[in-house]
């Protein structure tokens, strides 16, 4: 059999396996063992502690939504009352996590497979998020298609402890998340009331020796649930039978009260749908970026993946801008602030959706984003899953009356239209119009009259880093910015306006804390690839000595990544005719 290996540039390289290991799936989509939580994802092999969980990702960052929301707006003179809802709120990450901070004002970057996929458990985290690479394989001065994909891959977990096989894999959302959301979540212990949960059983076992079951040792536990009733996400976290206390010992609370968290192979083969059929890879399309590619045979009729999507309406993708403008009515200079439809995100690029319809849908499954578009070698095509999770009912409903909806409830599959072979690239047929849109997009295609340099590309480079001073006199450095990843002390003792010095030592081996991440300006180097820098924070300067090169990375300044090219191409994939019901033909097109 044959082994991938994702590198560090997101690319894969294809190794004989050594091992006689079967050629079973190794990650399952299943309902999850949380109540009511919908689908979660399950490992059905084993991992060890720091390995790589699954191939990485994409990232595809959205810029300002509530800014463009709000501009859209008053674009149309409407009143700023009734924010519709935006689904994408309950699954994306900060930008910290993708290092896309510094690409807007306000940047989420949505990260599918296990980043929207996975659910999270506070006691029960096992799935650590690394960052992604920013990655230089499509230069606009080159490439039509720069700026039509993202260029942040491989974001990807790894396991926080060893992994069993069967387990459910679950992600950290932070606490913050559970609790803004407490209205229909519920009591959901938090990390602290899971580790708590644990402490309180321990002494509760000291005193009662061990003798839970008499008729004192059921009263006192009886007693100490009394006592934390009115802490409801303390009480949650403690079994509800006295009897399952020796387990909650041995194994930890949080594990006792999860019961069907490790599935047996059996169970995940009989009730979960396989996520592992493709992996993502340099396309063989030139110019298209990435794409997804066959792990293993795949026969013709066969699921390839589920598409689980995310419901979103078509004007949340528009982008807007204010331009000052010559006031119409004026004689003079005056000048007035007008709103300008300049484009649309990134990510509808990433959807699907039909032109009789506001509705696009957005996949989140792994790897399913890399499906590029080959008219003539397609060998796969979209169709509604069957999976008891899909809400059917939802074809039945308009858009906007979907809006009111808090989750994904829709479950797509793509389905092999032949025989595809390990290592074949998977196509999909985007359909006619995005075809017609390509090829006249690429036909006017005008390369930028500059040259231009991004912050993958210096990356790439790896060479020795310029004083600030140097970089301000070199134009070629003008759309890129310095970032440091370094802990700052927390007790900033300086005044406002202060500087403080102090030496570069991470605290861990982890040098790449994406929490750790500040603008910085080289101010000094040392002949032995140690540099000085400088961090302006908003009250105080540090001034931070002999930081090791490998801990400073350029990174594009706001609005000037590929992304952000204004006439990059946009464009979704098209949904087939056949799969959209007339509930969802809201948009009226003369014929
Ligand atoms: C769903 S994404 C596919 C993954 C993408 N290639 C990437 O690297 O992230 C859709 C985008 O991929 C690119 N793409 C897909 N098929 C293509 C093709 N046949 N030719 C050129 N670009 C293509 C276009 O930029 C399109 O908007």
């Amino acid at each position: 059999s044959e082994e991938y290996n994702v590198n560090v540039d997101g690319t894969v390289s294809v190794t004989e396996s050594s091992s006689t290991d079967d050629d079973s799936c190794g990650l399952y989509l299943a309902e999850s063992a949380i109540p009511n939580s919908g689908l979660g994802m399950f490992t059905a092999k084993s991992i060890a502690h720091n390995e790589r969980i699954f191939y990485g990702e994409i990232v595809c960052n959205i810029e300002d939504f509530e800014e463009n929301m709000r501009l859209r707006r008053q674009f149309l003179s409407r009143s700023n009352k009734n924010t519709p809802s935006w689904l994408l709120d309950s699954y994306y990450w900060s930008p910290s996590n993708a290092l896309a901070e510094f690409e807007a004002e306000e940047v989420s970057s949505v990260i599918p497979g296990l980043g929207m996929l996975a659910n999270s458990h506070p006691g029960l985290v096992n799935a650590i998020q690394r960052p992604p690479q920013r990655v230089a394989d499509l230069h606009r001065t080159q490439h039509p298609g720069a700026g039509a994909s993202t260029h942040f891959h491989d974001v990807h977990f790894v396991a926080d402890g060893d992994i069993e096989a069967g387990a459910e894999l679950f992600v950290e959302y932070g606490d913050t998340w559970f609790r803004d959301r407490r209205k229909y979540l519920g009591d959901i212990p938090l990390s602290r009331h899971w580790k708590h949960a644990n402490a309180v059983l321990q002494k509760y076992s000291e005193i009662m020796d061990s003798d839970y079951q008499s008729k004192i040792g059921r009263e006192m536990y009886e007693l100490l649930q009394f006592a934390v009733k009115l802490e409801p996400r303390m009480k949650n976290a403690l079994p509800e039978d006295v009897s399952d206390v020796p387990k909650a010992l041995e194994e930890g609370a949080a594990k006792t009260l999860l019961p069907g968290r490790v599935k047996t192979k059996e169970w995940l083969e009989e009730n979960g749908m396989c996520l592992d059929h493709i992996r993502p890879g340099l396309s063989t399309i030139a110019g298209a970026g990435r794409g997804a590619f066959a792990t293993r045979r795949l026969a013709k009729g066969s699921v390839i993946a589920p598409l689980p999507v995310v419901q979103l309406r078509r004007y949340q993708m528009e982008v807007y801008e204010l331009r000052a403008v010559a006031k119409a009515d004026s004689d003079d200079d005056e000048e007035e602030d007008q709103v300008f439809r300049i484009g649309s995100q990134l990510l509808l690029n990433y959807c699907f959706g039909h032109p009789q319809s506001s509705l696009l849908l957005y996949p989140y499954s792994p790897v399913v984003n890399y499906l590029n578009h080959n008219q003539t070698l397609k060998n796969a095509e979209l169709r509604w899953s069957n999976h008891a999770n899909h809400r059917k009912d939802w074809l039945d409903r308009s858009p906007a009356d979907l809006d009111v909806e808090k989750y994904a409830g829709l479950i797509m599959e793509i389905v092999a239209t032949r025989d595809i072979e390990a290592g074949e690239e998977v196509f999909l047929d985007y359909g006619d119009d995005w075809e017609k849109a390509w090829q006249t997009y690429v036909a006017e295609w005008q390369p930028p009259a500059e040259p231009y340099i991004s912050a993958a590309d210096r990356n790439a480079r790896n060479e020795p880093l310029l004083l600030d001073s140097e970089m301000e006199k070199d134009p070629s450095y003008e759309n890129v910015l310095m970032g440091c990843f370094v802990e700052l002390p927390f007790d900033d003792a300086g005044e406002d306006g202060s500087t403080t010095t102090i030496t570069w030592a991470p605290a861990t081996e982890e040098v790449f804390d994406v929490n750790d991440l500040h603008e910085c300006f080289v101010v000094k180097k040392h002949n032995n690839d140690l540099y000085d820098v400088v961090i302006k924070e908003e009250r105080q300067t540090w001034r931070v000595m002999n930081i090791r090169r490998e801990a400073i990375q350029y990174f594009d300044v706001m609005y000037t990544s590929d992304m952000f090219l204004r006439s990059a191409f946009r464009h979704e994939m098209a949904l087939p005719d056949s799969m959209v019901p007339d509930a969802w033909r809201d948009i009226f097109i003369r014929k």
